[in-house]
């Protein structure tokens, strides 16, 4: 798998969103995370969420931080993974100021233990270091250790959120599929879908997931919103065997951007804010969500090594 693809010329994607005939893709299926892991599936009791969208600045971390804190106010116990290794923010967004970062666990300095901070709300965090060049150059089995390291946590949270980076490299695909469920982030611009498009298919052809929430982001209305949604469904139901959810919208709210200069979520500083009622509407809907759709079996995933249930459940 080519390291940092290029999604807008990947196949002409733009293209895929205006032709009327396309050819079906047959692309082989690579079977890559699953010659990785061939342990036996063991019972999980985490549930983990994995925010991605291909193209940057749809509001990625907007949305997982959000989220986080909407399920932490909700009294769950949750965890928010900053996976967008060496350019990480969420630390800043939500006041943090980390000593430590992936790095130092990989080097066997820390535990990812130690790595955790506790945010508002009673939420954890383990931040995703930034500035540091040997983090965003991490390779397939560094990010498959950083995976792993979830294994040794003795409390378990009950939900991982975890924010990817952008584009589909190898980096954003392997934490991705090593969740439960996949949120896709889109926006109103062609780029947005085009990308999400992309990166379902890396999903969907390369690690077999087959199942995909959407939610879009910045919109003004609910119709643009299911608008959106309605053209990614189309292309992805003519090309790909994958399951579309539509799970609502974000609409675009100057409040986000207050609450980022006062470096908290929108969902505890202005709850009533039109962000956060989205938010919050889909923080409720995780819980509708079903039984994960994707079996352990042959990949790598979070907390795959769990077997025991989680302290409190
Ligand atoms: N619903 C919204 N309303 C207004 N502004 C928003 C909304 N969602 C995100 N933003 C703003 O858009 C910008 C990009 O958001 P964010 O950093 O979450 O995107 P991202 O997809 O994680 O970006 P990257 O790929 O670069 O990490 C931020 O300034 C954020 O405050």
């Amino acid at each position: 798998m080519s390291e940092a693809l290029h999604v807008n010329q990947a196949a002409g994607l733009h293209n895929l969103f205006s032709q009327t005939r396309a050819h079906r893709d047959e692309l082989p299926v690579f079977h890559q995370a699953a010659s990785l892991n061939r342990s036996a599936p063991k019972p999980r009791t985490t549930r983990t969420i994995a925010v991605a969208g291909g193209k940057g600045g749809v509001g990625k971390t907007t949305v997982a931080v959000n989220l986080a804190m909407a399920m932490a106010m909700a009294g769950r116990d949750v965890m928010l993974l900053d996976a967008d290794m060496g350019v990480a923010n969420i630390d800043v967004q939500l006041g943090l100021a980390p000593t430590r970062h992936v790095g130092h666990m990989l080097e066997g300095l820390c535990t990812l233990r130690d790595l955790i901070m506790p945010a508002q709300n009673g939420l954890k965090v383990i931040p995703g270091g930034s500035g540091v060049r040997r983090l965003a150059k991490m390779g397939n089995g560094e990010h498959a250790a950083v995976i792993r390291a979830f294994d040794e946590l003795i409390q378990p949270p009950e939900f991982l959120v975890v924010d990817t980076a952008a584009g589909v490299a190898d980096n954003v695909a392997m934490f991705a599929a090593a969740a439960d469920d996949v949120l896709i982030v889109v926006c109103d611009e062609l780029a947005s879908l085009t990308d999400a498009y992309a990166l379902i298919k890396i999903l969907a052809h390369d690690f077999g997931v087959r199942r995909f929430h959407i939610v879009a982001n910045m919109v003004r209305q609910a119709s643009d919103a299911k608008k959106l949604y309605e053209k990614l469904a189309r292309v992805c139901g003519r090309f790909l065997n994958v399951a579309l959810d539509y799970m609502g919208m974000v609409p675009h709210d100057e409040w986000l951007r207050q609450a980022i200069r006062r470096q908290g979520a929108v969902v505890d500083l202005w709850p009533s804010s039109r962000a956060a009622i989205g938010f919050k509407q889909l923080a409720g809907a995780v819980d509708t969500w079903g039984e994960p759709a994707y079996p352990d079996l042959g990949r790598i995933a979070f907390f795959s090594g769990q077997s025991a249930p989680a302290a409190g459940w």
